[in-house]
Parts: structure tokens; C-alpha cells; sequence
């Protein structure tokens, strides 16, 4: 389990991380959220080491990610993808990184395919898209098959095809038991991928909970054959109705399964019926506006 508590990070007097504390659970996929500058990359360079804390403590099992005896068989990290030698070719940069943590250079082979780059393999990275640079430092990161994966923007120059291939690696990992977070300030982008967010704005937390708690709205939507006759039905029964557009009504503090039953007890035909789903950006907006 990887513990975060407290951590601060100072620059030069300014706070950009702000008394960031959370836990993460296996087979969880957490998405760590937040507009530029929020914090997140420095929260995550924290957490490795590789940025010095002000305050606070990160630890994975029990342990500070410096001090584990092979960090990279812990927690694959993809922190900075154009960190990379662009002379190198892939492969050649691959096994570099698996020589390094101990790993077999037939494993090389297999994350190559893995993360579709085994055609790439044996041209320069120099040449390589951002999408390209993107997979070779996931693929980085599974070399050692590690329990816990650490993303930051993993989503970035991938295209539509690349994003659903990450959703899958990342969901299929946390189904085997692993641990996942990644980070992203388009919320587009996570929200199918994710189980859990933590969002962050201003160097703080400013929300943490399930996707379906954070992004549950208040109330129900119904569309009738005769909105009217509906809503007269549902304010009959102590519900408050409001009209919007396309004849769609909403129905607050009600469940669908409420709505349904005013309906059927009336005969009136439904054409939709869902419950109100707050929109990603709106809470996130909502929440960091307020931090
Ligand atoms: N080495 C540094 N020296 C001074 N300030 C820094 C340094 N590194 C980061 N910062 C500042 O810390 C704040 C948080 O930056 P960070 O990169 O962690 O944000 P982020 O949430 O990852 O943003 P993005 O989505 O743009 O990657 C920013 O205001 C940034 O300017």
C-alpha cells in the first residue's frame, strides 16, 4: 500500500504542495486530478525521491521509495518520457533500463509488444512521435511486471486508439491486484479509466472519493410522451419538477426507481429515464474554484 502524509513542497517560500495526504489500495485505479500547475507532478516527483519534500513522508509498504532495495520492481513510473537518449533506439534504451533493475532481456521483447512499439524497436527515439515516447516509457515502467504503477499525464500524445489501449493496461492491472495512480489535467481522459479520484488544485486536496460519489448528481431525468401530464403526477406526489430543453424533466431529490412508480401509478409512457449525472468538469471546477 503506498501511504502519502503531509507532504509539503516549498519553492523559494511559495507553497506548491500543500499538506497532501492519501492512500492507495490495490486493485484500484486512482486518478489524480488537477489543472496546470496544481501540483501533481511534484506531489509525484515527491513520492519517488526524485524531488525532496519540504514535509510529509511518502512510503510504499512501509517503506520510502529511496530506501526499497529495487524501487523499479516496487513502482513503475513514468515521470518524464522525453527524459531519453535520443540516440538510443528503443530497444537498446530498454535494455539499458532492464539491466539495470535486473531483469532479463527477453522481458525487453515481450513489454515491446506489449505497448505495440516491437516494429519501432530498432529505430532511434530521436524519431520516435510524442505517442511513441509515451509507450516506450510505459513500457519503461512494466519491464519489472511491478506491483504498483505511478503515470503522470500517461495520456499525453496518445490518440483516441492509444488512450483506450492505456485504459485497458491500466484497468486489466488493477483487476490483477495492482496498484495504479495516474495523473491528467484533461478529465476526458480518465474518467472511464478511473475508479478513484483525488483532486488537487492549488497544491491541496480538494476532493477524494469514488467516481460515482464525486460525479453522482442530485435528481433524476425523464423524458414522457406527455411531460406535462408527468409533471403534474410528480408535484401530486410531493416531488419538485423543473422544465428544460427537448421536454426533459427533472426531477430533484427523487430516484429513478421513484419516477418510475409515479409513472407506471399514472400510465404515463417514458421515453428516458436516468439518474442526473454531474459532468466531470463541473465538479471539477466547482471544487478548485472553491480552493
Ligand atoms: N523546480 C521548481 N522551482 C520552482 N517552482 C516549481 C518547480 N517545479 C514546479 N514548480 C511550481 O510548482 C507548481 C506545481 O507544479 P507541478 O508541475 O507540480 O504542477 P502539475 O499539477 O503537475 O501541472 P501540469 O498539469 O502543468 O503538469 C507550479 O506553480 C510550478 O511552477
Amino acid at each position: 500500500m503506498i501511504t502519502v502524509s503531509g507532504l509539503t513542497k516549498q519553492y523559494g517560500g511559495r507553497t506548491v504542495v500543500d499538506d497532501v495526504s492519501f492512500t492507495l489500495e490495490p486493485g484500484t485505479v486512482t486518478g489524480f486530478l488537477g489543472p496546470n500547475g496544481a501540483g501533481k507532478t511534484t506531489t509525484m516527483r515527491m513520492m519517488t525521491g526524485l524531488v525532496p519534500a519540504t514535509s510529509g513522508s511518502a512510503t510504499v509498504d512501509g517503506r520510502r521509495y529511496a530506501d526499497l532495495p529495487n524501487p523499479g520492481a516496487v513502482m513503475g513510473t513514468l515521470l518524464d518520457a522525453a527524459a531519453v537518449h535520443p540516440g538510443r533506439t528503443g530497444r537498446a534504451h530498454l535494455r539499458l533500463l532492464a539491466s539495470a533493475i535486473g531483469v532479463p532481456a527477453t522481458r525487453v521483447e515481450e513489454v515491446l509488444s506489449l505497448v505495440g512499439l516491437a516494429d519501432a524497436a530498432g529505430r532511434r527515439i530521436g524519431g520516435y512521435s510524442l505517442g511513441m515516447r509515451q509507450r516506450l516509457g510505459i513500457a519503461g515502467a512494466l519491464l519489472a511486471d511491478p506491483p504498483v504503477l505511478m503515470f503522470d499525464e500517461p495520456a499525453n500524445g496518445l490518440d483516441p486508439e492509444g488512450i483506450r489501449w492505456m485504459r485497458d493496461l491500466l484497468r486489466g492491472h488493477a483487476a490483477r491486484g495492482g496498484t495504479v495512480l495516474l495523473s491528467s489535467h484533461l478529465l476526458g481522459e480518465v474518467e472511464h479509466t478511473v475508479h478513484r479520484l483525488l483532486v488537487i488544485g492549488q497544491g491541496r486536496i480538494v476532493a477524494d472519493g469514488p467516481v460515482s460519489t464525486l460525479l453522482g448528481g442530485d435528481g433524476v431525468a425523464v423524458r414522457a410522451v406527455d411531460p406535462r401530464a408527468l409533471a403534474a403526477a410528480l408535484e401530486a406526489a410531493g416531488f419538485h419538477v423543473q422544465h428544460g430543453d427537448d421536454d426533459v424533466l427533472t426531477v430533484t431529490g427523487a430516484q429513478p426507481a421513484d419516477v418510475g412508480a409515479v409513472a407506471a401509478a399514472g400510465g404515463h409512457v417514458l421515453l428516458d429515464l436516468r439518474p442526473v449525472q454531474r459532468g466531470l468538469e463541473d465538479l471539477f471546477f466547482q471544487l478548485t474554484a472553491a480552493s
